[in-house]
């Protein structure tokens, strides 16, 4: 690329005519742009200084046109245009005296012209100067006078003559080279002018080179935006693929790596495999040896079970522990004696003394003498709790006169608990034992029965002395009872039954009494509900344990209470006194046991019979002054427990049981309904299946049968056309053959408007009148029977043809077929050959039936154009078969509609030429003759059924009755075609 030039002067003409400089730029280093300086176009050029120089610009030829300083260089200077001072000044440092601009070198010349005029005047001719050779200056533009030659020359004083000639001479010769100088001038001004245009042509091409130039550097400006642009673009793009290559080797590495270690996941794969079926063998055997040794624990479970109740039954499922308190602090200071013997009590037996002698002896199943502690009492009493464990009910009360230590062993205290808080941790101390093979649910209820009514003592109200709701005894099973509304507390640790306990015991009745400063006024009863379920073989239980501490069974008059107090003793000895009953049936095996005497023996009612295990704590006192109440207590107590309850018996959660089955029955019923719904619902689908396909079939059928009658009545209408067609034509034929034969002959065959019309009825019928008289005689419709020769009728005996439909409604016409009627109707065509071989059933169309059988054997040319026949029973069975059936689309008025449109058309045709042909019908119509009918002008409408008549003379107008059962009939012709008058 050319180096940028160095910037010119403004003066200068620094238009360099070498291709365009290109910008340089730092951006794209590959790329150089061509450099355009405004300044440097000529336009700016021109626009900038021409308005400054004005329409003069004063130029200086320099180095030019001095031919003799042409001739003496070798090389002589190329002329050049300088800028004059004047110019200079006037524009200082924008135009430099320096400044300049060669001309193209001037053609060898004889002399040099300093030229300064363009306009080629020689106004200026002052400014110009001249030199030739050996001629210092010569002024150009006016002819030097010899006045002015001679001036230096003293005229008056000329004495030579021959000096004179010899000047003049000179003069002459020097005038006639001024001349070829003027003529050469000339030239050479022309050559100059010419230059000038040659240099202006110059010019502006080279404005438009310059134009052209800027334009292009312009373009090549905005393409090396672009470029810049995308090689900006192409740098990010290659910047982008860099660090796609490089992340492609990175994952290309971790493929590698992956593809690695996916082959030794797959090596340790078929190892693993290995392993797993190594492991599932191994899991399977001794999953079988699990599954060997549930089933053995079961049964070992089983076994314990059994052996273990077996025990306590041996050991009786009544049983009777018989406790003494030891003498309190006052019966001590008041030297009360003992009056119970402890000696056996190992054995369980006791005896009780008076005065120092053994009275009686009572056994029970263990006795437990006053200074035996708490933990003592309840060894023997914790296997109770694994019974209810087991689904046993458990009953535990404790039994004795006031203040003998009932609450005491029941309760206990904080610091020595007793019965109901130890059997409930040996409860959960067992269900936690079993907590892998059992899942436990353990409640705890507390109520009271005071005065024969139950408390709840956990519910709301249940403040000592607080009026609480009144609860009821339900069973809800077979010797299952409930009492519903009462408060079953959940516990799952001892905390929380403590809590419960502490919270029953509160609320619990109690009163001041001779014997007990804290009587319990009330019987109070723990009711514990176990449920159970086996995790091995799903078994369920569900067990209750009763924690009864019973009211003091003092007699009232020891206590000498009043009012409240006694009613309370009278309740509670009521109450007990029916515990002794029930126990007194048990023991007889009385076939009723009376538990509902009382609430105490209705609640414990499910764990007092046989089926479950009973504790009696018989608490006695050992103070001699109690010897009656403990006797009495020990007598109770050895009745009980002479009391044989049998097997207990395992109180499985047979509820879960009954709800399952009656769960598994009802779905039963339920999938049975199902299956019922889904028989009838198959059933109706295929039924609504085989409807579908009948549909589907008979759709088919009619379709198929649409499109047999298209065809078919295509056919009919092209065969329609051709009849009526081959009909005029042969009509126009007869009727030149009879006005031929009029003239020569008798008349041998009415016109075809003329002659009778009836029906085929009629012409079959060998008594009918027209069938006697030859003249009106119906010819048969074969080809063989018809004869020209038929004589011409008479027009009044002409009748009209009887249209079948007319003669349907009405039956009259039957029996006067031939009568002349009044109708204005007559056919086109001759009536032996339109009556029909046979009658077609009624129907819109009238185009024939070309499968008719009778009309089968014409030839189809003769085909007659079918009446409408009436619409007889006859008629319609013996064209039954030859009939559209019933599903035609004939029926359907869009066909009627255009066949009606199409024949209408044709016989309006057809009838247009009849009349044209004038055949004697119209000709006597026309003559004015009454042909027996009316005189009738029948239009027809573009449509055939709009057609119209209208009377003209002699007609009866018809009523209005008449003239719409007219209209009426019209309408079941539904075209009056058939009609024929005067145009
Ligand atoms: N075995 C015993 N060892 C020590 N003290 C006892 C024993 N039995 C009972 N007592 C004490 O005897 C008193 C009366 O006992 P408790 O209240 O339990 O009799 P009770 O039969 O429940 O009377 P009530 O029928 O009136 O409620 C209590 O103070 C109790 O501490």
């Amino acid at each position: 690329m050319a180096d940028p030039q160095p910037h010119p002067g403004p003066s200068e003409l620094a238009f360099s005519l070498t291709p365009p400089d290109l910008v340089v730029t730092e951006e794209s280093p590959d790329l150089h742009v061509p450099q355009m300086r405004y300044a440097d176009s000529p336009d700016f050029f021109e626009s900038k200084w021409h308005h400054k120089l004005g329409t003069s610009v004063e130029l200086s030829l320099e180095n030019g046109i001095d031919e003799p300083e042409i001739i003496r260089n070798a090389h002589p200077k190329t002329p050049s245009v300088k800028f004059s001072s004047a110019m200079c000044q006037t524009f200082e440092e924008e135009l430099s005296p320096q400044a300049s601009f060669e001309l193209p070198p001037p053609p060898e010349m004889e002399g040099a012209i300093n030229v300064g005029c363009a306009d080629g005047g020689c106004g200026n001719e002052d400014a110009l100067s001249t030199d030739f050779n050996g001629v210092d200056s010569v002024k150009l533009g006016r002819e030097p006078q010899m006045e002015e030659i001679l001036s230096p020359l003293d005229i008056g004083d000329l004495a030579v003559e021959g000096d004179y000639q010899k000047l003049l001479g000179d003069y002459n010769s020097l005038k006639k080279e001024s001349m070829e100088m003027r003529i050469v001038l000339e030239e050479l001004r022309r050559d100059n002018q010419t230059k000038s245009r040659e240099c202006q042509e110059a010019w502006k091409s080279l404005k438009e080179l310059q134009n052209e130039l800027m334009r292009k550097s312009m373009h090549v400006g905005s393409l090396a935006f672009a470029i810049e642009g995308q090689v900006k673009e192409k740098s990010r793009w290659f910047s982008s693929l860099r660090d796609l290559t490089r992340k492609l080797k990175i994952m290309k590495l971790e493929h590698i790596k992956l593809s690695e270690e996916a082959a030794a996941y797959k090596n340790c794969l078929a190892d693993m495999k290995e392993m797993s079926s190594t492991i599932d063998s191994a899991v399977n055997q001794q999953m079988e040896l699990n599954e060997h040794l549930k089933a053995k624990f079961v049964e070992g479970a089983k076994e314990r079970k059994e052996l273990y109740n077996k025990v306590l039954e041996l050991k009786g499922n009544i049983r009777v522990f018989c406790r003494c308190r030891p003498l309190n602090t006052e019966e001590i200071a008041a030297g009360a004696s003992m009056v119970v013997d402890f000696e056996s009590a190992r054995d369980g037996e006791l005896s009780v003394k008076s005065n120092g002698v053994v009275k009686k002896t009572f056994k029970y199943d263990a006795v437990f003498c006053p200074q035996t502690d708490q933990a003592d009492v309840f060894k023997d009493t914790a296997p109770f709790a694994t019974s209810v464990l087991d689904g046993y009910n458990v009953c535990i009360f404790a039994y004795g006169q006031t203040g003998t230590g009932k609450t005491f062993t029941m309760e206990g205290t904080t610091e020595d608990r007793g019965v109901n808080f130890r059997i409930l941790e040996e409860l959960f101390h067992t269900v936690r034992e079993r907590q892998k093979l059992y899942r436990y649910s353990v409640s705890v209820s507390v109520l009271e029965v005071y005065n024969e009514q139950i408390r709840d003592l956990l519910g709301s109200g249940t403040q000592a002395g607080a009026a609480a709701k009144r609860l009821e005894i339900r069973q809800v099973g077979e010797g299952i009872h409930h009492v519903p509304g009462l408060v079953e507390a959940h516990v799952s640790n001892m905390n929380e039954v403590w809590e419960v306990l502490q919270t029953g015991s509160n609320a619990r009745a109690v009163g001041s009494t001779n014997a007990n400063e804290h009587s319990s006024r009330s019987h109070c009863i723990h009711c514990v509900m176990v449920k159970g379920e086996n995790l091995l073989n799903g078994e369920c239980i569900r067990s209750k344990l009763w924690l009864v501490d019973l009211a003091g069974s003092e007699r009232v008059a020891k206590t000498e209470v009043q009012g409240e107090r006694l009613k309370e003793t009278q309740n509670i000895n009521r109450s007990l006194s029916a515990l002794g009953d029930v126990i007194s049936a048990l023991a007889t095996k009385s076939p009723h046991i009376p538990f509902r005497n009382s609430k105490l023996t209705h609640l414990l009612q499910d764990s007092l019979g046989g089926d479950s295990k009973t504790l009696m704590f018989v608490q006695i006192s050992p103070n001699e002054s109690d010897l009656g109440e403990t006797l009495c207590s020990l007598n109770f107590a050895s009745r009980v427990r002479g009391v044989e309850l049998g097997p207990a018996k395992r109180q499985l959660d047979t509820s879960e049981y009954l709800r399952y089955r009656q769960l598994a029955e009802k779905a039963k019923l339920e999938l049975k309904s199902k299956d019922v719904q889904i028989k009838k619902l198959e059933e109706t689908v295929q039924g609504q299946e085989l409807k579908i396909k009948e549909r589907d079939l008979r759709n088919k059928n009619l379709q198929d049968k649409v499109k047999e009658l298209e065809s078919q009545l295509l056919v009919e209408r092209k065969l329609a056309r051709q009849h009526v067609d081959t009909k005029i034509a042969e009509q126009q034929q007869q009727q030149i053959k009879y006005q031929q034969e009029e003239h020569i002959k008798a008349p041998i065959r009415p016109p075809l408007c003329s002659r009778p019309l009836g029906s085929l009825k009629n012409v079959n019928d060998p008594t009918s009148a027209l069938t006697k008289d030859p003249a009106n005689s119906i010819q048969p419709i074969v080809e063989k029977n018809y004869k020209p020769q038929v004589p011409f009728q008479p027009m009044e005996e002409f009748v009209k043809y009887i249209d079948p439909t007319e003669k349907e409604n009405n039956p009259d016409m039957v029996e006067q077929p031939f009568l002349p009627r009044r109708t204005g109707r007559a056919s086109i065509c001759p009536m032996a050959r339109r009556t029909p071989a046979a009658p077609a059933p009624r129907r819109n169309s009238l185009i024939p039936f070309p499968s008719t059988p009778n009309t089968a054997q014409l030839p189809l040319q003769f085909l007659p154009l079918a009446p409408v026949p009436a619409d007889n029973k006859d008629d319609a069975d013996d064209s039954e078969a030859n009939c559209l059936p019933k599903e035609t689309s004939c029926d359907s008025p869009k066909v009627n509609r255009i066949s009606g449109r199409k024949l209408s058309s044709i016989m309006r045709r057809s009838l247009q030429k009849k009349i044209q042909t004038k055949s004697p019908l119209q000709q006597h119509m026309k003559r004015g003759v009454n042909v027996g009918m009316e005189k009738v002008r029948v239009s027809i409408g573009s449509r055939g059924r709009l057609a119209h008549r209208v009377l003209l003379s002699n007609g009866r107008r018809p009523g209005p009755k008449g003239m719409q059962k007219q209209s009426q009939r019209e309408k079941e012709r539904g075209w009056n075609v058939g009609t024929v008058g005067r145009g």
